[in-house]
């Protein structure tokens, strides 16, 4: 992970700058997601040390290693069987920690990779990662102590003159903002229909799916203007899993006589499970567009009566916002950050209704409903940080905010309250 790879980029011609782009780079390896991230940096001289470092590089066969691709697609689908092949292939004494290198606070400069710590009585992370670089298009780097306690990064290559090249391990300051913020525009959460369209032209070759995608978001926009004359009320109902949406929005419908709708839509379903398969900026991409399908479907309906909607973009943002932001959050883009902006092209509903039910309900009516689980609802119910993650970026997102409403109640009780909301706000 090292090697911030710029696009292209040889290691056998490395010229002085890219030595210098490499150095000042700050390198963060998370050991688990409740503990700080540990930060280094790569220099020619050595400086100081200190006990995370200490911790980090003092016992075992240290490697880091990263996929490089050109492209932005074939490096998040590289990045994903790197991650899938470390997992199978390391021996039990092997950690795998989650490794990225990046410019502090510079956008869209992080590069993501894997550190290795081999304890392994066998010694087998070197082979594993040896066999990976030699199938290509991977970095491998190894870290070493000098006898006098310095630490020293070099890369594994048949070079000789990469290899006898080697830099001091330095502690680096953690950045103002947490690393994993700085990709997200545009490989996380899109802003612009064009921007997730592009995602799915540039995979259209690798998932045929894509281009079906991409054929129905066409078909949709041109039946529709995506204008809302704003003459019947749209309203989002948005929560965590079980929180109570199917049931309160399928009452709605009733109660108002409203059309109910849903994104990701009905047309796109038969391609959720392939595109839950794929890394964040493809997976995401595919739920933005669901998101302007639905819109133009909205923008139809609301002509002629209320629309209730099951998910929309505060699901999608939130969602992708909290998987991308690693380990607490504290870590997640401050109140107020352009990242909870509203995509500028997509239709704004009228009112967002957050449905908030307890952590101990919410896995209640989950047990209670006994459906199957993704792998993201899994993790819901497994991983408390990922919910508070989710639940507070669902808070933060802005133009417009949602309204939390208290879902324990029966479900007769709650739909009383939205609907006396809905006549407050919406004036039906
Ligand atoms: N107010 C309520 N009180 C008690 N149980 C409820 C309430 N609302 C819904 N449930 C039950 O909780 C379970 C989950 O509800 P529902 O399917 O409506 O949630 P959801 O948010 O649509 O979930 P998902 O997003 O996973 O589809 C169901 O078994 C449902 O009957
Ligand atoms: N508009 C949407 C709807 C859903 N998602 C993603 C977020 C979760 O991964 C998952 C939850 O959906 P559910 O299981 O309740 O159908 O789908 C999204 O990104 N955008």
């Amino acid at each position: 992970m090292l090697h911030c790879k710029p696009i292209g980029y040889r290691m056998a011609n490395r010229s002085m700058s890219r030595l210098a782009q490499w150095c000042s780079r700050v390198f963060m390896v998370e050991i688990n997601q409740k503990t700080e991230p540990i930060y280094f940096a790569l220099s020619s001289k050595p400086g100081a040390r200190n006990s995370e470092l200490e911790a980090l590089l003092g016992s075992g066969k240290l490697f880091s290693v990263c996929a490089l691709c050109d492209g932005r697609v074939q490096s998040a689908r590289s990045h994903a069987h790197l991650k899938t092949a470390l997992t199978e292939k390391l021996a039990p004494g092997c950690d795998l920690f989650d490794t990225a290198s990046f410019l502090p606070d510079v956008n869209n400069s992080l590069i993501r990779g894997f550190f290795l710590r081999d304890n392994s009585a066998l010694s087998s992370a070197e082979r594993v990662v040896t066999q990976l670089q030699q199938k290509g298009s991977v970095c491998v780097f190894r870290y070493t102590r000098e006898e006098n306690g310095d630490y020293l990064c070099s890369a594994v290559t048949h070079e000789p003159a990469e290899r006898e090249r080697s830099y001091y391990v330095t502690p680096a300051p953690a950045p103002q903002h947490h690393p994993s913020t700085l990709n997200i525009t545009n490989s996380d959460v899109f802003y612009q229909l064009a921007e997730a369209y592009k995602v799915l032209q540039e995979c259209s070759d690798i998932i045929p799916e894509s281009k079906a995608v991409l054929e129905l978001v066409e078909e949709q926009q041109l039946e529709s203007n995506s204008s809302h004359d704003k003459r019947f009320p749209v309203i989002v109902i948005e929560g965590l899993d079980a929180t109570g949406k199917t049931t309160l929005t399928c009452s709605l419908q009733k109660a108002l006589g409203a059309v109910l709708l849903k994104s990701p839509p009905e047309c796109l379903a038969q391609f959720r499970q392939r595109f839950d398969a794929e890394p964040p900026l493809i997976r995401r991409a595919f739920y933005a567009l669901g998101n302007y399908i639905t819109a133009a479907q909205i923008a139809r309906e609301s002509s002629h009566a209320p629309v209730i909607v099951d998910r929309y973009w505060h699901s999608t943002a939130a969602y992708a916002i909290a998987t991308a932001v690693s380990g607490r959050e504290e870590n997640l883009p401050a109140v107020g950050s352009e990242i909870y902006e509203w995509p500028s092209d997509l239709l704004r509903p009228s009112l967002v209704l957050l449905l908030s039910v307890s952590p101990e309900e919410r896995l209640r009516r989950l047990t209670h409903r006994g459906l199957d689980k993704t792998e993201e609802e899994s993790q819901l119910e497994i991983n408390h940080l990922f919910r508070r993650k989710v639940d507070e970026a669902y808070k933060r997102i802005q133009n417009p905010a949602c309204m939390v409403v208290d879902a324990s109640p029966s479900p007769d009780h709650v739909l009383q309250q939205v609907l006396c909301l809905i006549r407050n706000k919406c004036n039906l």
